[in-house]
């Protein structure tokens, strides 16, 4: 028989996929269990008991995952492990032509006995849209189920325009020519990749990245690639999540998800949720609706529910500072100071809000941080992020000191809104630490400050089970302190 023959018939189409040596399985929640509803939010996860802050609920290994192209040479391409110092390991078949590296032989055999298999001896289908491909690979793990889609998670297929799948069966002809998919087996592929872009999570990493000569200010995130699984896909979205999601095992297992409560104690039988992008800290509610709406296909009932204000109040956060006795906090419009009982000059505000939006495009943020600072209350989100702009300036142009001054006011501002005990006040801390040490090691000024700063900052991690999902940042904040006991 003709090689091109056999990779016919040994096509997934032909032969039915047994489930053989390929592990995938739902990650085992710890106090939570996974409830299905009949409305719009589907199966959520719930608590089972009361949970604390800083209990971890969830590990997890992913369904399938797919590597971003950049990392192809440089990481593992089964579990996204950086290839540095360690001996490369290529596919078993010696005339593979995806030219894919892996950090173990045990790493090669799950992508083979996944998917690769069937890719393997289609190197045309190695300059395939990534989409199509991680679809395609996520059919052949469904199919080692007995599944044909991945098993339980929604694709909100439904409400997708009729053009769409129709571009993707277009889209996946040249995979149905080769494999000699059946109608129906393209139909699940389609259900599959809308499944993906509900329910993919990206796969990050953080890392330091040193600014200018100092020793370190900025911490990036690398998005290394996608994955699904099936447990923590259960998880609903809310834009004041109570846990967070993070990746790797301390450095090692870059693709091993976790989810942690950062908000508790969340009491018994209430829903667990982590955000899947928009923040109320960080977005508008028109942004957050709309960005849910085009990435996930879904009308965020949460916002719509909570956050039902007036559109023409820009945030539901701003909260005015009443301009005669300086106290009362007024919401836009409002007819009476509840304080002072005077009437508001809304026109002033107008007028304010108006010069902000030219400062802004000026890039002149002090001006507009002075113009925040007089309008509305320091609990106003708006105030907190042109703080951190400000700093974030300063820390550019080495201004370290006027850097932490407004840097500690952004942290002000999130202790306010989220609770000095939040995942945004920690962030904020830890920002303020690097700067604080850049300050010391620059100027030789505030050297106790720093040692404090730092010391509640590595508390305030540990309180919120942030050491168990950021390791490194606490690796940091020791190297930090360290670095300050040489410093008269
Ligand atoms: C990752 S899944 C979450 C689990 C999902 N509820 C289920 O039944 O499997 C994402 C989908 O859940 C629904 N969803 C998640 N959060 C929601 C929310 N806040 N409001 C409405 N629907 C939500 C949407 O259909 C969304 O596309």
């Amino acid at each position: 028989m003709q090689k091109a023959d056999i990779h016919q018939r040994l096509t997934p189409a032909h032969i039915s996929l047994s489930a053989w040596d390929v592990e995938t399985g739902k990650g085992i929640w710890k106090k939570v269990v996974e409830k299905t509803q009949e409305d719009t939010r589907g199966t959520f996860c719930v608590a089972k008991e009361s949970i604390n802050q800083g209990e971890q609920l969830l590990v997890e290994e992913p369904f399938i995952r797919q590597i971003e192209a950049k990392y192809k040479e440089s990481r593992c391409h089964h579990c996204f492990q950086s290839l540095q110092g360690s001996s490369r390991t290529k596919c078993r078949d010696k005339d593979c032509k995806w030219n894919l590296r892996y950090c173990s032989d045990d790493c090669e055999r799950s992508a083979w006995t996944r998917s690769h298999q069937w890719l393997c001896r289609f190197p045309e289908l190695a300059k395939e849209d990534p989409d199509i491909i991680f679809a395609v690979e996520g059919y052949f793990v469904s199919k080692s189920q007995n599944q044909e889609t991945i098993p339980n998670l929604v694709s909100n297929r439904e409400q997708l325009n009729a053009s769409l799948v129709k571009d993707y069966r277009e889209k996946l002809a040249k995979v149905a020519a080769i494999f000699y998919l059946t109608d129906h087996v393209i139909d699940c592929i389609v259900t599959i990749i809308f499944q993906i872009k509900c329910n993919a999570f990206a796969v990050k990493t953080a890392e330091s990245v040193p600014v200018d000569a100092s020793f370190v200010v900025s911490r990036e995130f690398l998005t290394l690639g996608r994955a699904v699984y099936l447990s923590a896909s259960k998880l609903n979205h809310d834009c004041s999540p109570n846990a967070i999601i993070s990746f790797g095992d301390g450095g090692a297992n870059p693709c091993q998800l976790k989810v942690q409560c950062v908000k508790g104690p969340v009491e018994k039988g209430n829903e667990i949720t982590i955000s899947y992008g928009p923040l109320a800290s960080v977005h508008a509610r028109e942004d957050r609706l709309k960005k849910l709406k085009e990435g996930y296909q879904f009308d965020c009932n949460i916002l719509i529910a909570l956050y039902d204000i007036p559109s023409d109040t820009k945030s539901p956060k701003s909260i005015y500072k009443c301009q005669i006795c300086k106290k009362g906090r007024l919401y836009r419009q409002q007819a009476k100071c509840g304080e002072c009982g005077q009437e508001p000059n809304w026109a002033y505000f107008i007028k304010a809000e108006n010069q902000v939006e030219v400062l802004k495009q000026k890039q002149d943020y002090v001006q507009v941080f002075k113009l925040q600072t007089d309008i509305y209350h320091d609990d106003v989100l708006a105030v907190g992020k042109t703080a951190d702009r400000v700093a974030m300036y300063a820390c550019n142009s080495g201004q370290w000191e006027l850097a932490s001054n407004y840097a500690i006011m952004s942290l002000t501002v999130a202790q306010k809104v989220y609770g000095k005990l939040s995942v945004e006040a920690a962030e904020e801390m830890m920002k303020v630490a690097t700067i604080l040490l850049n300050l010391c090691l620059t100027t030789g000024k505030r050297r106790k400050a720093a040692m404090l700063h730092i010391k509640s900052t590595i508390i305030t991690y540990r309180i919120l089970g942030l050491d168990k999902t950021a390791p490194e940042d606490i690796e940091e904040l020791e190297d930090m302190s360290a670095h300050l006991m040489f410093i008269q």
